[in-house]
Order: structure tokens, then sequence, then C-alpha cells
């Protein structure tokens, strides 16, 4: 109880930080429009009871004069809130969003990104995050509106008769509680609902995604997928449906309820005025206040239902809102210093949860200031992660990572990541322009373009872009146009009589795409550590070897951490470390580990007998 009161705290401070000014006029407006039926079924009885009367023309004229008034107000007053509630509504969804998306960003890890739960609170936040501070709110805007008519008519009526006005009130109740636990339950599924709806929305999208179109096509899959998208669907639909008719079922019921108590209230209205105990005015003053109270009661209702529905919804949303962050933050963190010492993983455990298996068991291993460190081993050894480790999107489960002797976990993790630069195996190409391609590596100095050209020149890519149709500022897009392409409907229009030429996409090569993530990490200028995981392995062999001469000569005196399959590539650095079974099995020089004989020498003699081997022909 305590947390929905929260809740409906949390929603009316959000739409007033939103809007305040049009809620200031919005409440206002509501209340106005609340008390008019009740004046206009007042004026109306006083009108008739005037006129059976014989009351002179001139005070009654006033009266109908003050009508049309009012109707005049009840006219206009919900054209005008309707057009401040859209606007507040639009104001209130650009607050909340960025509320929501800002506190996925305090998520420093990421860990809460990989686990399915949080995916399914992040659905229905972010569905609720657009609607829900809205819906809470004008809920109870109407329920107080509806509340406001309802104490008017009560009021009339129970001057008329005080046992009616019991019995219509009475009739409400049930409705209340109804549409009470209706919205529960709706809400309720609408969870249980989520992890297939999310898996609806994946088959979905491999259905129509360009990376996945080819293996589609090719292994013949399209029907298989669109298969478990249906049955998803249906299952998602046999949930609903369920609900809809538990609903059609309950309202069905009310609305009968309701008419039987509107009934009864205009025979007994009829029968006393036949016996002289009310006036026509008063009978028809009681036909409008049972309507007017019904009516609003089923506001009453149905504001309830949305604002209780939305609240509960928005409890999702406040819980991301409020949760900690995946990783402890130190209170008081400690300065990153320039590294002059080094990097030490001391005896690091690591595995992903407590459901999976260990990927490290006591990994040591230092990585001094200014050298060049690589890192081998199997797949799945572990490398990439040691990797998130040195970033810290986890924590060791055991152990210790420290940066010139102090733990990463007492730094804030924003400035130990600003002295990193980092080329990712599973690296990003973003649906922006080349130039901002590379920019984003920092992003503060993403318009410095004789920068952001020299990086592309290190990284080997310049010529590529600058032969793009609009060089550095051709955006890289299969899913937005061409920068300066026609508006969307002259190019959907064009895409159906097939004219379509402007709308085509430019993208690049997997190797392309690799050399831009790579001058995306130069960009990033010289950082404290530059971690490599396989940043050229889909390189050709030349541009491989230029790739790694340019390192050599750009990132000397930079401590360095490569992972790469390619044993010619880590041959150069100045210590090697094996990783096997979640351990660090061999360390030393290139040189002195090929001497020892084992598995590094083993690997090295495979790779380098491939190379060796004469090719058979014909
Ligand atoms: N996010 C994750 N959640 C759970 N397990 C994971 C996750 N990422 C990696 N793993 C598991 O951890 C192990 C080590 O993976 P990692 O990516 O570090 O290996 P790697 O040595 O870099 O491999 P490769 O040479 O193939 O790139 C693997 O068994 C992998 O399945």
């Amino acid at each position: 109880m305590r947390s929905r009161f929260a809740g409906v705290v949390a929603a009316v401070g959000l739409a007033w930080r939103a809007a305040p000014g049009l809620f200031a006029v919005y409440v206002p407006l509501n209340v106005l429009g609340a008390v008019v039926p009740v004046a206009s079924a007042w004026l109306v009885k006083l009108i008739l009871d005037a006129l059976l009367r014989g009351t002179p023309l001139y005070p009654l004229l006033w009266l109908v004069g003050i009508l049309a008034v009012v109707g005049v107000i009840a006219g206009v007053v919900p054209q005008v809130m309707e057009h401040l509630r859209v606007e507040a509504d639009r104001r209130v969804t650009l607050l909340s969003e960025d509320r929501l998306y800002g506190a996925t960003e305090r998520f420093v890890g990421l860990s809460r990104f990989e686990d399915p739960h949080f995916q399914d609170t992040l659905r229905v936040a972010q569905e609720s995050g657009r609607s829900a501070p809205s819906n809470v709110v004008n809920g109870f805007v109407g329920v107080g509106r509806a509340l406001v008519t309802i104490a008017g008519f009560v009021g009339s009526l129970a001057v008329l008769d005080p046992l009616i006005t019991v019995v219509v009130l009475a009739a409400g109740v049930p409705a209340v509680l109804a549409e009470r636990a209706l919205a529960r339950r709706r809400a309720a599924v609408f969870l249980e609902m989520s992890p297939s709806i999310r898996r609806e929305l994946f088959y979905a999208r491999l259905l129509t995604d360009v990376r996945a179109a080819k293996e589609v096509r090719l292994f013949g899959i399209g029907g298989f997928f669109r298969q478990r998208m249906l049955a998803e669907r249906a299952t998602a639909n046999a949930a609903e449906r369920r609900v809809d008719r538990h609903e059609l079922r309950v309202q069905g019921g009310l609305v009968l309820l309701s008419s039987v108590v509107a009934g009864g209230g205009l025979v007994a209205a009829i029968v006393a005025a036949s016996r002289g105990q009310l006036s026509v005015g008063d009978v028809s003053m009681f036909v409008a206040a049972v309507a007017g109270v019904q009516t609003s009661l089923s506001m009453l209702v149905g504001a309830y239902a949305m604002a209780s529905r939305s609240l509960v919804m928005f409890e999702h949303y406040l819980a991301l809102l409020r949760s900690d962050s995946d990783l402890p933050v130190a209170a008081s963190p400690a300065a990153v210093p320039e590294l002059s010492g080094g990097v030490e993983l001391r005896d690091v455990w690591f595995r992903y949860s407590p459901a999976h298996p260990w990927v490290l068991r006591g990994v040591n291993m230092t990585i001094p200031a200014g050298r060049a460190v690589a890192i081998v081993g199997r797949n799945g050894a572990g490398k990439s992660t040691i990797v998130k480790l040195l970033c810290r999107f986890y924590d060791p489960t055991r152990g210790s990572v420290l940066w010139d002797g102090v733990d990463l976990r007492d730094m804030a993790p924003a400035d130990l990541r600003a002295r990193i630069g980092a080329v990712f195996q599973d690296f990003m190409e973003y649906d922006l322009t080349a130039a901002e391609n590379v920019g984003v590596g920092d992003v503060g100095c993403r318009d410095d373009r004789p920068r952001v050209e020299e990086a592309a020149r290190l990284a080997g890519v310049h010529k590529t872009l600058a032969r793009l149709p609009a060089g550095y500022d051709t955006l890289l897009s299969r899913t937005f146009g061409t920068a300066g392409s026609a508006s969307a409907e002259s190019a959907a229009l064009a895409w159906l009589t097939g004219d379509d030429e402007s709308g085509v996409g430019v993208t690049l090569s997997t190797g392309q795409w690799q050399r831009l993530a790579l001058a995306r990490g130069l960009f990033r200028g010289r950082r404290d550590l530059l971690i490599l995981d396989e940043p050229s392995s889909g390189l050709d062999p030349e541009a491989e070897h230029q790739v790694h001469e340019t390192l050599r000569s750009y990132a000397a005196g930079t401590t360095r951490v490569l992972i790469s399959h390619r044993l010619g590539a880590t041959r150069d650095a100045d210590h090697v470390f094996v990783i096997e079974d979640g351990v660090v099995s061999e360390e030393g020089s290139h040189a002195s580990l090929v001497a020892a004989g084992g598995v590094y020498a083993r690997l090295f003699a495979l790779q380098a007998k491939g190379y060796q081997e004469p090719t058979a022909v014909g």
C-alpha cells in the first residue's frame, strides 16, 4: 500500500516537473468540467419549475442565458483539456525516457544486461516509461473529477430522496472493487507474458535482419523461425484472451447492475411525482442525478482502472530507476593515477554467475607499465573474460585486479575507463557517419576532422572512407537511408515503384569495419592501457601486417595487451601468457616459450607448418 502511494507521489512529481504550467491549468479545468453537469442539471430543474409556476419571462431568460453559458463551457472545456493532456503527455514522456535511459547508464557493468529477468523488467519499464506516469496522473485526476461530479449529484439526490442516494452509491462499490482486481490481473498477465513477447520479437527481428538474411535463405530456416514466432504469439494471445473473457463477464455483470439501479431510481422518482411528493423539475433533476452518478461512477472506475494498471507498470519503471548499480561503486573512490608500475591480476577466480562454470581459476598475471603483453589460448579459454575484468565490466569472484597496486573496485569505473583504449573482438558497427564511427572513440573531440582522418590513416582505412559517396560524412547504414536522401514518404514510394536509388545504405566489408573499429580505438589517443582483442582477425595478410607494424610504432611505450590466435602477431610481445584450464599455464618471451616446447611451442609450430606446407596443385 505504501509503495502504491509512493508510486502515485513519484508519478505526480514527475508530471509536475515535466510540465508544471500545463498541470496548473489542467487540474482546475477538470474541476470546472466536473461541476458543469451538476450546474446544468440544477439550471434545467429551476427553469422547468419556474415555467410551471408561471414565472415572468425576464428572470426565466436569465436562467436560460446562464444555462447557455454553462453549455458552452461544457463544450469547450473537454477540447482544451484534451489539448493540454496531449501536450503534457509529450513532455512527461520526454522526461521519463531521459530518466530511464540515464538509469541504464548507471549500471557500470555488463551482468544486468545479460540477465533475462532484468531484460523483462527493462521492457516493461520502457513501455510504461512512455505512458504510465501520464496515465497515473490522468487516471487520478479523472478519479478526482468523477468524485466532484458524484459529490454534486449525490448532494442533489440526497435532498430529493436519501434512500435512492444510498442505493445508487452502493451499486458503484462492486464496480470499483472489480475493476481494481481486473487491473491487477491484466498487469500480472502482461508480466507473465513478457518472456514470450521478447522471444516473439527476437524471431520477428531474425526474419528481417539483414545480418541473418544470408543464413535464413541458404539454410531455408525462415519457416522454422516464423513457426516459433507464431507459437510465442499464440501463447501470449491465449493468456490475453483469458483475461479479456474474464473482463467481459465481470463488466457485463456491472452494466446489468447499473441499469437495474438506474431503472429502479427512475420508477421511484415517477411514483413520487405522481403522489405529488416531487415537482417536474425534481424529476428532471432526479433523472439527471441518477444518470450523472452512474456515468461518473463508470468514469471513476475506468479512470481508477487506468491509474492502477499504469501504477503497477510504473512500479517496474521506478524499481529500475532505483535499483543499485550492478557493481559496487566506492563511496569515495581512489584517484586513478597514470599507470607507472603495472596492472596485476592476483589469484583471480571468475565465473559469470553462481550457475555458470568457473572460467578463471586463480589467474596470476602482471602487465608491466610500458610493455606489450600477449594473451593466447584456445577458444573459450577466458582471454576476452580477462579483458572484461581489466575494464571492470565485472568484478572477480575471488582475488583482485590491481592498477598500480590499487584494487579496481576502489576506483570510479568512469575514471578507470578514461585511462583505457580498446578494440573489442565483438566491436560495434554504428549506424552513424564514417567520421562519427571513428569520432565516438573520444566523443568530446568527434568533430576534430584532421584527428579523425589521422586515426583512419593509422588503421589503414582512410582511402576507403575518403572514396565513399559523401566521404567521411557518408552514413554507414542499411537501416537508415543515406545522408541527404529523399523524405521517408518519397523514398518509400520510390522503393515501391522500383525507382529507388537514393535509399541504398552504404556499408563496409567485415575487414573494413574492423579497421574502422581500430581507428576508433586509436582516435581515443594514447591512453595508459591499450587493449587489442583480436584487432586483425578479419584482415587480409598484408593489412594485418601493416596494422601490427603501425601499432608497434604508434603504441611503442604504451602498456598493451594483445589477444590473437595468430601467433605471428604475438611474437613481438615482451611477454606472452598462455591461458589453459582457467590458469596461466605458461609464460615468458616468444623465444623462451618456443624453446620450452610446451603448448605454445606446439601451437606455433602448427601454424608455422600450415604456412610452409606446399600446396598440392592439380
Ligand atoms: N556473458 C557470458 N555469460 C556466461 N558465460 C560466458 C559469457 N561470456 C563468455 N562466457 C563463457 O566464458 C568462457 C570464456 O569465454 P571468453 O570469451 O573469455 O573466451 P576466449 O578465450 O576469449 O575465446 P575465443 O578465443 O573464442 O574468443 C566460455 O566458456 C564462454 O562460454
